[in-house]
């Protein structure tokens, strides 16, 4: 789609409310031509040359008329301006997190949340700006048209003398932007490195004074900040510049106007009234110049903005962007919405089968090739294998957090068509490798907007060993637990992890090493609370640890992204290398034969 389609499709979203706003602004634009023409009368008057005759206080009553009428259209228009700019920024904004929410969670967003982030509010921002100035370019080259035709009228050889000049400089003014824009960018560029860095440094402060690295770190902000100067000192001497000759246009047309104003009227072939309409109208022409340059600004901006847009989409059309539906405006539409989607429908897990289950990064080639494995409902199955053997690719691609890229997913039997929304509570639950946290209470952390029914928060603190850490918090579940939950032990982020899924009923519950960070007795009562609690719950398990291992029904060995071997703990002690360097891997000693008991 170009940028041109991009303008139309927005335009066309809501063609009526778009009109309204072309009207008004069109008509505010041409109001100034009124006064300009009643100026021309009363100075003419004064000389005795008017055509009007109605006298001084008729003109005042026009001009006051000519203002009131202005002042009430700059109220219709700014109205119809925002109403207009709110749902094409509201449609966008939807569209584009729409996308998000249906792609596979882990590789929701192509770029880092920050980017993401100005890519909702900086660009959608532009394009915004950019279909809004359209309406003004329309309005003002009808100005630009009409006040042409009354001051050639007038005296074309004035006219051409004084405006293509003017037009002249204020062109190469309005050419000189795009140069001032690369500018802005890279102004705009060194800023986001020196922010980033400050951030960088504020959550790496422990590991940069343990590398002993202050100096090379301030060095580094130094160059950044250097460069910013550079950028800014630019960026802001151009732009100086710019508005300089904007400004001074009119009053060099002025100054040109005076000079040759002089010439014809003593001649008798120019007014006093006409040289107040040139010196009228030149405002509103200087106006007109750079309004037109500034759409031009914006559209250029906007056809970076929708480059960055479509970055966000990964590969799907355009079309997503400019999508038509409903935007909720009224009150109770959002209830309504809500209310008409049905309560999820659970069905009891009897077995989920996946067949040639395959997904590869595709920066690396790395990820699970041909995944083939059966859960019966109410087993327990751990996933086990070396670092990087495809442990977390497996279980990420069968949740739908990773687009599968070939394979068979089925739920008793039936085919789950899009795992992403199937792979939710009630089916399933989800525990991820690493605990994401917010900085807010434990309590939120967990419950995460889950309503606690029937002492169901209670029940998943007491299942994931939390009930001893949370009565030694300063304020119990009330405790904030900081950024990224940066006030808790990485056992305690775990297990509070376990506990916001445990917090949720479902069929079938996934932990992604969850263990990893806990004491051997921790774990164990982990998994002996889970089977008391949860008897009857499916469990899918990706651990190395013996605790894990020991309770398993089924054990499922990958190595270099396939499934090498599975079975049972005395199965896989007989016939796999890879499970028994994992089994005795802690207790190896140094010749590498394991220790006596
Ligand atoms: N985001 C990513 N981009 C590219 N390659 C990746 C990515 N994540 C993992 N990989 C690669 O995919 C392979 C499988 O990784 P995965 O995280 O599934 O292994 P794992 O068995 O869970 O490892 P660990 O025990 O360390 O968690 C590895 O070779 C890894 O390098």
């Amino acid at each position: 789609m170009t940028t041109f389609q991009f303008l139309v499709r927005l335009i066309t979203f809501r063609p009526l409310l778009y009109t309204a706003n072309a009207l008004a602004w069109t008509i505010i634009y041409l109001i100034p031509i009124v006064p300009g023409l009643i100026t021309q009368q009363f100075f003419d008057s004064l000389t005795g040359e008017d055509t009007l005759k109605i006298g001084t206080w008729g003109i005042i009553a026009l001009l006051l008329a000519a203002a009131l009428a202005r002042v009430v259209m700059i109220y219709v228009g700014c109205i119809t301006d925002v109403q207009f700019r709110f749902r094409v920024a509201m449609i966008l904004r939807r569209n584009l997190l729409g996308h998000v929410l249906k792609q596979p969670g882990a590789r929701a967003i192509p770029v880092s949340p920050g980017e993401a982030i100005s890519y909702f509010r900086d660009d959608v921002d532009q394009t915004e700006e950019a279909v809004s100035w359209s309406v003004d370019v329309f309005g003002l080259t009808c100005f630009a048209v009409v006040s042409s035709y009354i001051l050639l009228k007038i005296d074309v050889q004035m006219t051409l003398l004084v405006f293509v000049p003017l037009v002249l400089v204020v062109t190469i003014a309005q050419l000189a932007t795009s140069r001032l824009q690369k500018y802005r960018a890279a102004s705009r560029e060194s800023t986001a490195r020196v922010t980033g860095a400050i951030s960088e440094m504020f959550s790496n402060v422990q590991a940069i004074q343990v590398a002993g690295a202050e100096d090379r770190v301030i060095d580094r902000f130094r160059r950044f900040n250097d460069d910013r100067r550079k950028t800014m000192l630019k960026d802001k001497l151009l732009g100086e510049a710019l508005d300089a000759v904007f400004t001074n246009s009119v009053n060099l047309g002025i100054g040109l106007i005076l000079l040759l104003a002089g010439t014809k009227m003593r001649g008798g072939s120019f007014t006093v009234g006409d040289f107040s309409l040139f010196v009228y109208y030149l405002t509103f022409v200087t106006q007109v110049i750079s309004n037109v340059g500034k759409f031009m600004t914006y559209f250029k901006q906007m056809s970076v903005a929708l480059e960055r847009m479509l970055e966000l989409l990964q590969g799907a059309s355009a079309r997503i962007l400019t999508m038509k539906g409903t935007l909720l405006l009224r009150k109770g539409s959002r209830a309504a919405a809500e209310s008409s989607n049905s309560a999820p429908y659970r069905e009891p897990l009897q077995s989920l089968e996946v067949s040639g289950l395959t997904y590869r990064f595709p920066d690396t080639g790395r990820g699970i090739e041909d995944v083939r494995l059966r859960l019966a409902g109410g087993s327990f199955t751990v996933v086990t294998g070396a670092i990087g053997s495809g442990k977390t690719t497996l279980v990420r691609t069968l949740l739908g957090l990773l687009p599968k890229e070939e394979g068979t997913i089925t739920w008793n039997g039936k085919p789950v068509e899009d795992p992403g929304t199937f792979f939710t509570p009630v089916n399933s639950a989800y525990s991820a490798q690493i605990p994401r946290l917010y900085s807010d209470t434990l309590r939120n952390n967990i419950l995460l907007g889950h309503r606690d029914d029937e002492g169901a928060l209670e029940r998943a603190v007491h299942d994931s060993v939390m009930e001893y850490d949370i009565a030694h918090l300063q304020q119990g579940l009330e405790t904030v637990v900081g950024p990224r939950g940066v006030k808790l032990s990485g056992g305690q982020m775990q297990r509070a992890a376990a506990a916001r899924m445990l917090v949720r009923e479902a069929e079938l519950y996934v932990f992604d090493d969850v263990s990893s960070a806990l004491d051997v007795e921790t774990e164990s009562k982990l998994w002996e609370r889970l089977f008391e609690s949860r008897g009857s719950a499916t469990c899918l398990v990706v651990s190395h640890r013996r605790a894990a291992l020991a309770h398993a029904d089924h054990i499922i060995v990958m190595k270099d992204g396939r499934i090498e071997t599975e079975g049972t703990v005395d199965q896989l002690l007989a016939k796999s290398e890879t499970f028994q360097e994992l089994w005795y891997g802690d207790e190896r000693t140094k010749d590498g034969s394991p220790r006596e008991a």
